[in-house]
């Protein structure tokens, strides 16, 4: 008898394989069952080792808000967001490499000294820790007899350590992974070669799980193809479970919009209740679909990445059209910042001010700092007052398309472009406008109903699967993106094309590139492909 430790990377997938393995050994056992994330493993690993006495582990909102503290302290030029990729990178390896610049180094020193000094860690140096201490002898390995890794391919340095020292201390490791699917090399996955590191300083036995029992045996075949294009993978032939044909469909559209237009009639048509998942290689890309759908009244689920009506130019739409609704200042004030006046003004005049939002409009005008600031503020205040008016007599439609103009004025090219798409699907949909926003920004009961429409980013599929899938923006520059190394980006069409079971459309856009390279490489498209290439006048969705 002994126990049987399961790690995986998130926590459900932590739950999912719990259940799996209970339904699989049954109930009885589930006290010699461990499974958690690497990092809630070590973190209970730790605790026990110092009594219960757990070390203060920072919150994600409060490492980045320390991070940014001493990025700011340092003065450094790099991007915040660049900076911190280059230390999430240098904390997980073991050695870190040095730093591209005596700033980032800098940083790094000045964030780990204020951990010290609060006696806290972040969850790259619980991980970090716990090795350390399992090395050299401070901290005696988990007391298992099997280990389990799941997703074993998005391991990095200091994960595979962690297996490696439990390996070496007699624990049976068993690492299960598949290195076409690794897509995290840009966060240190180690990918095929840490699968193969793993099996050459433990003596592992190799064993191949070449059968696919998901896709249609077409679907299989293509994404077979694309993938034997690269050259840094193990060799082994993926089989086909399935002996029958799914619907496969490559098509070519004249623009973005247009390929959005596709997706949200092809949904509309397909029989009621059709599983779907529109994936995309950018949150860019999931924006155009999520307005398309919107604007359609599909019910559909985003995961990850925020709704196009919550950020940037659909936010501020969202929240001025809020504010003509409950003449709330909050929407006036994001507004007015968007527009370019100086945060340190609104805040005082928002602090200042009282009343309704015309009033404080109007007395704002008074306080303008200058002429273009002045002609702002009195447009909006007339506004406000035409638009409030309107929207007493329910014209809805008409609000929108006044406060959207206003906007417009103060948008860069691709915000307007995105702002009239918004606009469009605020104008088609039917209900008032409060029924229009809540519809949009999902707090409408409809909206919160389970549907059967997911729209994520390829990345964001990884383990899941759909009846239909359809990947948007398959074009070279976009899918492979310019910025990412072939590879990976074949590694992701791949997971992309494989969450299919028995309907995968594939569809890139004129104005955005050329067809993805990758289409060709599947044999996607070609005259002796079992796929379809339509030109959108010509295709008609047949269920
Ligand atoms: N032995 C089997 N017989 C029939 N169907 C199976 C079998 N094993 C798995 N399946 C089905 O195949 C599909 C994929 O299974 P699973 O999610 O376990 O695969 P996976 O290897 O994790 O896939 P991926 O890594 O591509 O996400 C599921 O729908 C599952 O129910």
């Amino acid at each position: 008898m002994g126990r049987l430790c399961a790690v995986t990377f998130t926590r459900d997938a932590a739950q999912e394989l719990r259940s799996r393995i209970l339904a699989s050994c049954g109930e009885a056992h589930a006290k010699r069952l461990a499974v958690g994330t690497f990092h809630s493993l070590a973190l209970a690993h730790l605790r026990r080792a110092s009594g219960g006495q757990p070390p203060r582990l920072l919150a994600e909102g409060e490492r980045v808000s320390l991070l940014r503290r001493c990025w700011q302290q340092h003065g450094s030029e790099e991007p915040f967001d660049d900076l911190v990729r280059a230390i999430d990178a240098a904390k997980a390896r073991l050695y870190p490499a040095p730093f591209a610049n005596a700033t980032q180094e800098a940083v790094f020193r000045a964030y780990q000294d204020l951990l010290a000094s609060e006696g806290a860690m972040d969850f790259a140096d619980l991980l970090l820790a716990c090795v350390q201490r399992i090395a050299s002898g401070q901290l005696p390995p988990l007391p298992v007899r099997w280990m389990l890794v799941d997703e074993a391919q998005d391991m990095d340095e200091v994960q595979m350590e962690w297996v490696l020292l439990h390996g070496r201390a007699g624990t049976e490791v068993t690492l299960v992974g598949d290195d076409d699917q690794s897509l995290y090399a840009f966060r240190q996955a180690l990918g095929y070669s840490g699968l193969q590191r793993v099996t050459t300083a433990l003596s592992a036995t190799e064993t191949t799980l070449p059968i696919n029992y998901r896709c249609a045996a077409n679907i299989l075949d293509h994404a077979a193809r694309l993938i034997a294009h690269n050259q840094h993978r193990a060799a082994k032939k993926i089989i086909a479970h399935r002996q029958d044909n799914g619907e496969i469909r490559v098509i070519r559209c004249p623009d973005r919009w247009s390929e959005v237009d596709m997706v949200v009639d092809a949904i509309r048509q397909s029989p009621r209740g059709t599983q779907w998942a529109v994936l995309a290689r950018t949150n860019n890309i999931l924006d155009a679909v999520e307005v398309g759908l919107s604007g359609a009244r599909v019910e559909f689920a985003r995961s990850g990445g925020k709704s196009v009506w919550e950020h940037s130019i659909g936010s501020v739409l969202c929240g001025l059209l809020r504010s003509v609704l409950d003449d709330s200042w909050t929407g006036i004030a994001n507004a007015l910042s968007f527009c370019g006046v100086q945060a340190g003004w609104i805040n005082d005049h928002s602090r200042r001010s009282r009343g309704g939002c015309v009033a404080r409009l109007h007395a704002a005008v008074e306080h303008a700092s200058d002429d273009a600031t002045r002609k702002l503020l009195m447009g909006l205040r007339m506004g406000m007052i035409a638009w409030r008016e309107q929207s007493s007599k329910d014209r809805a439609s008409l609000v929108v398309h006044g406060v959207a103009a206003f906007l417009a004025e103060y948008c860069t090219p691709p915000q307007a472009s995105l702002l009239r798409k918004l606009e469009g699907a605020l104008i088609k949909l039917s209900g008032s406008l409060a029924q229009r926003l809540a519809f949009v920004t999902r707090s409408s009961p409809a909206g919160r109903r389970a549907p059967h429409v997911h729209i994520m980013t390829l990345h964001a599929s990884k383990g899941l699967e759909f009846d239909s899938v359809w990947i948007v923006g398959c074009e070279d520059g976009t899918l492979p993106h310019a910025d990412s190394d072939e590879e990976d980006e074949r590694r992701l069409m791949y997971v992309g094309m494989t969450r299919a079971k028995n309907r995968l459309v594939v569809s890139s856009a004129v104005e955005e590139g050329p067809p993805s390279r990758f289409l060709e490489e599947a044999e996607l498209g070609r005259n002796d492909s079992k796929a379809s290439t339509l030109a959108p006048q010509n295709a008609k969705w047949v269920a």
